[in-house]
């Protein structure tokens, strides 16, 4: 689905609240970079998760937090998706890939978002527009590889080695990258009172 000049490496799209940024965005942002063979990760900040009833905390600290915390220039945080006013996904990729027709680009996410991937609003069209990575997470292992996407989507999973060709692989085509994971959650800094939310 994806069109036009595309000889450059692809760029990671990590959408997520960043309620705050933590180790594990790090992490899985790095193994993307590495496995996948991308030129950069963008950390796309939500205005507000669709399906989470609380709103996350005001933007700008949000993306300040992020900046923080990151250490490679590969890694760069994006509010593309405030800018463009859409809360939805498949919405936000269609305006990215007509914003940087040049560009090629990879979805990516973790473990839990693909168990209810199903619930997104048009997922299967953001299937149909850009490969998917998909990072194990603790927990969220079985739930994943059972869920319903995964089910209908089983002839388009690249397993093992294959998942290293996700970026030049057309849609829909996904991989789900169990390395090493992070038990770390934006919900658990909170709990801990590690940050202020909205
Ligand atoms: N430790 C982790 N391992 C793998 N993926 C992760 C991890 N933490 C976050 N992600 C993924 O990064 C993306 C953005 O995550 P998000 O900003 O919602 O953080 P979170 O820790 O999941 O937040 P919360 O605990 O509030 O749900 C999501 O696709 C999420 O699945
Ligand atoms: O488009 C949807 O319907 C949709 C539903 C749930 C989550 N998302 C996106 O998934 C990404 C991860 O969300 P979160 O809140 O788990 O960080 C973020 O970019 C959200 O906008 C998107």
């Amino acid at each position: 689905m994806q069109t036009g000049f595309q000889s450059r490496r692809a760029i990671g799209i990590l959408g997520g609240s960043f309620d705050p940024a933590h180790a594990g965005h790090l992490h899985i942002s790095k193994a993307a970079l590495r496995v996948f063979g991308l030129r950069e990760v963008w950390w796309l900040m939500s205005p507000g998760n669709p399906l989470k009833a609380r709103g996350p905390a005001e933007l700008g600290r949000r993306i300040a937090a992020a900046e923080a915390l990151i250490d490679t220039p590969r890694i760069k945080v994006s509010d593309f998706e405030a800018r463009a006013g859409s809360h939805y996904t498949a919405e936000t990729l269609a305006l990215l890939t007509r914003a940087y027709p040049r560009e090629r680009f990879v979805w990516l996410m973790g473990a839990d978002n693909l168990a209810q991937f199903h619930r997104w609003q048009n997922w299967e069209d953001i299937l149909a527009r850009v490969p998917v990575g998909v990072f194990a997470r603790p927990g969220d292992r079985q739930a994943a590889l059972n869920s319903k996407t995964a089910r209908i989507y089983r002839h388009a999973r690249l397993k093992g080695r294959r998942a290293r060709l996700l970026a030049q692989a057309e849609a829909p085509a996904w991989a789900f990258v169990s390395l090493s994971m992070r038990n770390v959650s934006s919900s658990a800094i909170r709990a801990a009172g590690g940050w202020q939310s909205g």
